[in-house]
């Protein structure tokens, strides 16, 4: 994991490039500002100010932990409504660079949120044993509706990383609440799909032998398109394209009413989180499947390739070519993620 939040050129030449993004004007021809700059927090290191919100649950320790070792972080926040204190304690006493504050409750919920460059968004209740993701719409949105009304008056300019489910609502939720607030960039808002590209990547990898690491599968709208070039039977493709599809269910039923993929997932935020502070320091070509404000489709928002940058969302890729099977099951996914769309938006609107 060390190695992977890493890449992208050594750790001095990263360090440069945040304070070229945090002072662009102070940098310019003074390397020695890095020392004084107040980009780092006391007895810290250089970085992104980074919140995350719903820290005490099964995504939001491991996801916290995950964010405390990245070395763009400078600052992490970590709010929750209850067992905040414990979690702040347990992960400040990890030795990396990021300072770590606590906040508890609505009444510490704007200053949590004071400043921040990213924020990401893992409260809200799971699902268990029989239920649908939208089945958890009734608590949810009203969650990630107030969490946004507070990005929006506090961080109006932080990039948003939501993880609550059902993401097809919640992001249309948040955009409603950015809108309504007069703050709504489509740029700094995607919705987290990262963890079905880690399971495309994984099962994939299984069918063809090959390590995981070595593949890369955009999951775009629900449905899989393949890179590296490589054939599968109509088996070999169904039965992926079914894994993929209902690879939260598989970890719902196993974990038998114990609460829905945590770990994976905290592992697949901190993957899509990180490409999102590449992004903002300059990297290039950080390109990654997400749930966005699109035109790729006629749906308002659609999950697909997106080159992350300065500024959040850079350019949203269209589909390329797709195949009989593919051209199928994207079909059958809009139709469901319309309703789901228009439900978020109605909910925001109300
Ligand atoms: N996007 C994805 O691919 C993906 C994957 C897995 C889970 N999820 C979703 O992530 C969410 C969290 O899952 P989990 O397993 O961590 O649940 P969890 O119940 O273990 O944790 C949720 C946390 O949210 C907190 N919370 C509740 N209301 C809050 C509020 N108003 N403000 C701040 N925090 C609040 C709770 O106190 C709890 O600590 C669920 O909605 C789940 O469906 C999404
Ligand atoms: O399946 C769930 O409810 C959680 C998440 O969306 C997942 O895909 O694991």
């Amino acid at each position: 994991m060390e190695q992977q939040l890493n890449r992208g050129g050594d750790v001095n030449q990263r360090i440069a490039r945040i304070s070229a993004y945090l002072y662009p004007k102070q940098m310019e021809g003074n390397s020695t500002l890095l020392e004084r700059g107040n980009c780092r927090a006391k007895g810290g290191s250089p970085g992104f100010k980074v919140a995350i919100l719903g820290v005490a649950g099964g995504i939001g320790q491991p996801l916290s932990m995950l964010m405390k070792m990245n070395p763009l972080v400078s600052v992490l926040h970590l709010y929750d409504v209850a067992n905040t204190p414990g979690v702040t304690s347990d992960i400040s006493h990890m030795d990396t660079g990021a300072v770590v504050r606590g906040f508890l409750g609505p009444q510490q919920l704007e200053n949590a949120l004071t400043r921040m460059d990213l924020v990401i968004i893992p409260a809200g209740v799971p699902r268990k044993l029989g239920m649908t993701r939208d089945d958890l719409f009734n608590i949810n949105a009203g969650i990630v509706k107030t969490l946004c009304e507070g990005i929006a008056k506090c961080c109006p300019k932080a990039i948003v990383n939501v993880i609550s489910n059902p993401v097809n609502s919640t992001v249309p939720i948040a955009a409603e609440v950015f809108k309504k607030a007069g703050t709504y960039d489509p740029k700094r808002l995607l919705g987290v799909t990262m963890l079905d590209v880690v399971r495309a990547n994984t099962f994939v990898a299984e069918v063809l032998g090959l390590d995981p690491r070595e593949v890369d599968v955009p999951v775009v709208g629900g449905h899989a398109g393949i890179n590296p070039p490589c054939s599968f039977t109509s088996e070999e493709a169904a039965f992926l394209t079914s894994r993929i599809q209902n690879g939260g269910t598989e970890v719902v039923e196993a974990k038998a009413g114990a609460g829905s993929a945590t770990l994976s997932m905290a592992y697949a935020a901190v993957k899509f989180a990180d490409a999102c502070l590449q992004g903002l320091i300059g990297d290039v070509n950080v390109i990654r499947c997400t749930f966005v404000d699109s035109v790729v489709t006629e749906l308002p928002f659609f999950a697909s390739k997106v080159r992350l940058g300065r500024n959040g969302i850079e350019e949203v890729y269209a589909l390329g070519p797709v195949n009989e099977f593919e051209r199928t099951g994207l079909e059958m996914a809009k139709k469901e993620l319309a309703a789901s769309i228009e439900k978020g938006v109605s909910f925001a609107a109300k």
